[in-house]
């Protein structure tokens, strides 16, 4: 009855000294994904806009395409961890849930645990469910989760050991973000809060801002209608573009077609080098990145377009180290 491999399954679950923790910017050491499977096939020319796509996905390109990312990742040497190997309980909530696969806006993983998220419903609803018992078979922990109350929140970028980024966009409400903020400085020392245009183009923080080294990021500034920081004794209005200076940070804008292109939004590899689209940016701004030295690892996305997500929405990013 297949006892060893269940007894080998239920060990690496344990996950006996998985480390983790994301918010320094060193190589990616760990991943959790979600390679999409039959929950696809729930997607048709009627519903694909309720379901949160782009249009209907061509299935088997789409599962290929994640695939070969999958593989460009291990190439990499990151490990991946696949969702399902680490489900029991919820199992069958994946099969009803198209947009599993876009794991990032699920949870982000620092070093004392897992920010989870509450998803919008309908379409998205629960899928932490899921990802809390994986994260929990994996020894990962909870640092902070909604509980109770109307509202949704699909996540935040972790900057450093002390900065946390959040956008305040379609998928998040605001009452949900303060109980966020007045949770996550208890850990954090400030919050950048960001007002971004309620509009499906800025649907998570990836999609305006992201870092590509401690000194370097993309952004997309026209989204930044008003930024706050908040620390635990203060809130204070803030140029966004100033402050980031200030912290040694610069930003390299993306233009509105970039950004519809989720120009901002890809995965480091290590500080400097970057998995991303070849879709997502102009000559311009590869040039501009290569001036400065950043190594750019492309892929090319057809099918997997379908969803509206990139590669870094496909990827639960779960441990960073600086060797
Ligand atoms: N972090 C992201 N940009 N995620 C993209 C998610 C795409 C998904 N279909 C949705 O609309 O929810």
């Amino acid at each position: 009855m297949g006892c060893e491999i269940d007894e080998l399954k239920r060990a690496e679950k344990a996950g006996s000294g998985i480390i983790y923790g994301c918010e320094e910017l060193g190589r990616l050491k760990s991943v959790m994904m979600h390679t999409p499977g039959e929950e696809l096939s729930l997607l048709n020319e009627s519903n694909y806009k309720y379901w949160l796509y782009d249009k209907v996905p061509e299935i088997s390109g789409y599962v290929k395409e994640h695939r070969g990312y999958q593989e460009l990742l291990e190439s990499s040497d990151v490990r991946i961890y696949e969702l399902e190997d680490y489900v029991d309980e919820n199992i069958d909530l994946i099969t009803k849930m198209p947009n599993l696969t876009f794991l990032h806006d699920t949870a982000a993983i620092s070093r004392k645990g897992a920010i989870l998220s509450r998803m919008r419903p309908p379409a998205r609803e629960k899928e932490e469910l899921v990802v809390k018992e994986a994260l929990n078979n994996l020894g990962i922990p909870i640092l902070s989760e909604f509980n109770g109350g109307q509202g949704f929140f699909e996540g935040c970028l972790l900057l450093s050991k002390e900065t946390v980024f959040v956008a305040d966009t379609e998928r998040h409400t605001y009452p949900f973000i303060k109980e966020f903020i007045s949770n996550v400085l208890k850990d954090f020392s400030e919050v950048i809060y960001v007002r971004v245009p309620k509009a499906r183009r800025y649907m998570h923080p990836d999609t305006v801002f992201n870092r590509i080294r401690e000194d370097l990021s993309l952004a997309y500034l026209p989204a930044f209608k008003e930024t706050c920081l908040f620390t635990e004794n203060s809130i204070e209005k803030i140029d966004f573009k100033a402050f980031m200076h200030e912290k040694g940070m610069e930003i390299i804008s993306v233009s509105d077609s970039e950004q519809r292109r989720l120009a901002c939004s890809f995965v480091p590899l290590e500080s400097g080098t970057i998995f991303h689209y070849d879709t997502a940016l102009d000559h311009k701004t590869r040039k501009d990145l290569e001036n400065e030295g950043i190594e750019i690892i492309s892929f090319h996305p057809d099918a997997l377009l379908a969803g509206g997500g990139s590669l870094r929405c496909h990827t639960l990013r779960l441990c960073r180290r600086k060797n």
